[in-house]
């Protein structure tokens, strides 16, 4: 039995199918979750256009086509394509045709194995699962105490990704992925876009050269980017019309609309979490099969256990949960391979998150920053490169601006980490990826050879300094 059935409660089904199992979905919205209408593809359909012009622009002989302002209304239809206005009778068909029941309704926990749900009648069935029950309910956006705020109506991801305006002015609060993405995008559709970023800089989690390339980019364009600043409280008379933003130290900023980026929390307040003896409303810890600490029977995959919040890695601790259940379905314990890098342990999760910003430029991750693996306690060397002594880049774009590290475990010579930033790099992440979960000695990556005149020749530049 699986509860939410977002990108992950999906792929943990589809695993478990493959896996010889049956078995059965609970939605209380759509099928395919947040992802799919109010995050990733909604979002990534609004910033197509306006990392597809600034990179036009980069270009001589073409850039003097690509002058005017982008087709809001164009860019809302398009983005409700991709997100099937909003309906989900495509995902259900596939769940259909690998045999998945789906019950439509609230899901809750009652007691071991059981999963009460109340359908949008009211009804109520309590359905009990064979081997295991998996939590995929993942998260909700977190909205700081502040005073005025609920009144305010302020935006929030979702609201943010499916308006079919664009805002005059609009304010945003988080300099987190969130945060940057949609002051991008905004900004590229002819906002005047504030973005209030609480720390020293941008997309903190990340090597701090990206987010000083991105805020360096949005400013050039005109935002206006204000670091180590934070909000008091939100005024909006009447709850509509036009929003103050008051900062602390007594400033204050006006939006048409503002936008609160500010991070997320799981989605577990009401899903039943003390008929197990679980705390409503926490993140689920769990191990490394993504069985919840303490439980023989409860799964946690996705958002909801708070280990890496990204479809792509909430889709791949499904294919590892999906095939734990069913190996301990026929096998128990013993059946599973949990060691490092095994067929059942989530091992990408520690050594090897990936993420790409869909920012103008791209910034783009995988494993472990400096800071991250000095903390570890591993002996390493960062080696650092500016894109511009890549020919690849020059083609790419004139006037190319980026960077790029590589984290190198001295001990073992293998790289911990990867990071990036400028135009068009997000698919160059991929490289980096294979050489981290690979472990590939610097020795061997030495005789892989990036094509010329390509981004990927940034390989070539950051190993040949490594080696002097
Ligand atoms: C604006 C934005 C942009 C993003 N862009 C990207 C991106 O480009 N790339 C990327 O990798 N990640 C991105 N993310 C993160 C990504 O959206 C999440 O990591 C992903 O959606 C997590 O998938 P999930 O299945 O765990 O949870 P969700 O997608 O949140 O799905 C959970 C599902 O469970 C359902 N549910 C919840 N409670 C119950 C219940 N009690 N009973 C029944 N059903 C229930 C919900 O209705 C929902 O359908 C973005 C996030 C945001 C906010
Ligand atoms: N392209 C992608 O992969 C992508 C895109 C969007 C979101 N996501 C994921 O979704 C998750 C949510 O993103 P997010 O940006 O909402 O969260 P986040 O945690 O990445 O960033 C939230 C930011 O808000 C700041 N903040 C928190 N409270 C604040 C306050 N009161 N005032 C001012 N600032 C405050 C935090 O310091 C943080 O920098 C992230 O984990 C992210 O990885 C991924």
């Amino acid at each position: 039995m699986v509860i939410g059935a977002g990108p992950v409660g999906e792929n943990v089904v589809d695993r478990v199918r493959a896996g010889g199992l049956t078995a059965a979905i609970v939605e209380s919205e759509l099928i395919g979750g947040e992802c799919s209408y109010w995050a990733c593809m909604p979002s990534k359909a609004l910033l197509r256009p306006a990392i597809a012009r600034s990179d036009a622009r980069k270009v001589a002989g073409l850039r003097e086509s690509v002058y005017g302002p982008l087709d809001a209304m164009e860019v809302f239809a398009h983005r409700d394509k991709v997100v099937g206005h909003w309906k989900d009778g495509g995902q259900v068909d596939w769940l259909d045709s690998i045999d998945v029941r789906v019950f439509r309704g609230h899901g809750r926990l009652h007691g071991p194995r059981k999963v009460e749900v109340t359908s949008p009648e009211g009804e109520r069935h309590v359905l009990t699962a064979r081997h295991a029950v998996a939590v995929c309910t993942g998260t909700r956006a977190l909205l700081p105490e502040l005073p005025g705020l609920p009144a305010a109506h302020p935006w929030t991801s979702r609201e943010a990704t499916s308006s079919d305006r664009v805002p005059e002015r609009l304010v945003v609060v988080g300099g987190g992925v969130v945060g940057v993405e949609m002051a991008t995008a905004y900004q590229a559709l002819g906002a005047k876009v504030t973005l209030l970023v609480r720390g020293g800089g941008l997309l903190p989690r990340m090597e701090p050269f990206l987010g000083e390339h991105v805020a360096a980019a949005l400013t050039a364009r005109g935002a206006d980017v204000r670091t180590d600043t934070a909000v008091s409280a939100v005024v909006r008379d009447g709850g509509t019309g036009p929003v103050t933003v008051l900062l602390e130290g007594g400033d204050h900023v006006e939006g048409d609309e503002v936008l609160f980026a500010t991070g997320r929390k799981p989605r577990t307040e009401d899903i039943g979490l003390e008929t197990v003896g679980l705390a409503p409303g926490s993140w689920l810890d769990v191990d490394d099969s993504l069985r919840v600490t303490g439980s023989d029977w409860l799964y946690a995959v996705g958002d909801v256990n708070h280990r890496a919040l990204m479809t792509h890695q909430g889709k791949y601790q499904a294919r590892i949960a999906g095939a734990a259940i069913a190996a301990r379905a026929q096998g128990g314990d013993s059946a599973l391979d949990t060691g490092r890098w095994g067929a059942h342990a989530a091992t990408a999760d520690h050594a090897a998150v990936t993420q790409v910003v869909f920012s103008d430029p791209e910034a783009a991750a995988v494993g472990l920053t400096l800071a991250e693996a000095e903390r570890a306690g591993y002996r390493v060397r960062a080696v650092d490169l500016d894109m511009r002594s890549v020919a690849g880049a020059g083609l790419y774009a004139q006037g190319y601006r980026g960077h790029a590290r590589m984290v190198v475990d001295l001990d073992r010579e293998v790289v911990l980490g990867a990071a990036f930033v400028g135009p068009g790099i997000g698919e160059l992440l991929h490289s980096a990826t294979v050489a981290v979960t690979g472990e590939v000695p610097i020795a061997r990556l030495w005789h892989a050879v990036p094509a010329y005149p390509t981004l990927s020749e940034a390989w070539l530049r950051l190993l040949e300094a490594y080696r002097g």
